[in-house]
């Protein structure tokens, strides 16, 4: 679904590459996770395969769809649920939904319905009329991802949608990705939360400073690291505990 052949971003002024000769595949109906310390490079990577950025060298396909040739194609393919909040705080949960299904292109009664069916089950239906500004952070986060499913995606990138929720709109939020990969959302995202990982990832790689240092099915790779009982042993004994501070 994804293939991924040496792509590499440098930004401008920078003095390394935050991504760097990157190979990677995923299959159609993965969960993908992209794992890393603090500025390995996984917003870097998941913006590039979003079109939200260029890389500086590299190329990648999805749906066999080059991202050069095909960037319309690839708009309408794609959901992409940021890390940063994308909502418009003035306006209520409906009408910023209403907002983003216009631009991907659905309108009527088929965007009325996609935005019901995914508020209910999200837990939002009767906070629908609300001010965005008014909701705590799990109900933001909730939005956003709705904002980024109701044209239902092949392929849903997600940056970090679960950081800083609580455990219940932790679970929601998990409950609805898998829902969706049911129905056939390939789906790649990117996590500090490494047990999370460890259940609901088909697959990882582990980044860092741009380039993959392991990857595979979450299982394999604790089962064939010696001393590892679960996912965040393998990251620590691969990546070092030193602290990745930048600014
Ligand atoms: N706009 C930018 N200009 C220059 N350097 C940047 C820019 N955005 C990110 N970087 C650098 O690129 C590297 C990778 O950053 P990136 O945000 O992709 O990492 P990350 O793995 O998503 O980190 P985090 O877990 O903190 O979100 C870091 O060294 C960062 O300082």
């Amino acid at each position: 679904m994804i293939q991924i052949n040496q792509l590499s971003k440098k930004y401008k002024g920078a003095e390394v590459f935050s991504v760097k000769d990157l190979d990677l595949k995923v299959e159609k109906g993965e969960i993908y996770g992209l794992l890393g310390p603090n500025g390995a490079g996984k917003t870097t990577l998941i913006s590039m395969l979003t079109s939200l950025l260029k890389p500086t060298s590299g190329t990648f396909t999805i749906d066999d769809l080059n991202f050069k040739e095909h960037k319309n194609e690839l708009k309408q393919l794609i959901g992409i649920v940021p890390q940063e909040y994308a909502l418009y705080p003035t306006l209520t949960a409906y009408e910023n939904l209403e907002y983003f299904g216009s631009m991907y292109g659905i309108n009527g009664g088929a965007l009325k319905k996609s935005i019901q069916h995914h508020l209910e089950i999200m837990g939002l239906s009767k906070f629908a009329n609300k001010k965005t500004a008014t909701f705590s952070g799990g109900m933001k986060r909730r939005v956003n991802l709705i904002a980024g499913i109701l044209h239902q995606p092949k392929v849903l990138f997600l940056d970090e949608p679960t950081v800083g929720v609580d455990v219940q709109s932790k679970n929601v939020i998990i409950d609805h990705l898998k829902y969706l990969n049911k129905q056939g959302t390939t789906i790649v995202y990117t996590s500090h939360h490494l047990n999370e990982a460890e259940i609901f990832c088909t697959r990882v790689a582990i980044i860092d400073n741009g380039e993959i240092i392991v990857e595979g099915v979450p299982s394999e790779l604790i089962n064939n690291h010696v001393a590892a009982n679960n996912l965040e042993d393998v990251f620590l004994a691969r990546t070092g505990n030193a602290l990745r501070d930048y600014a």
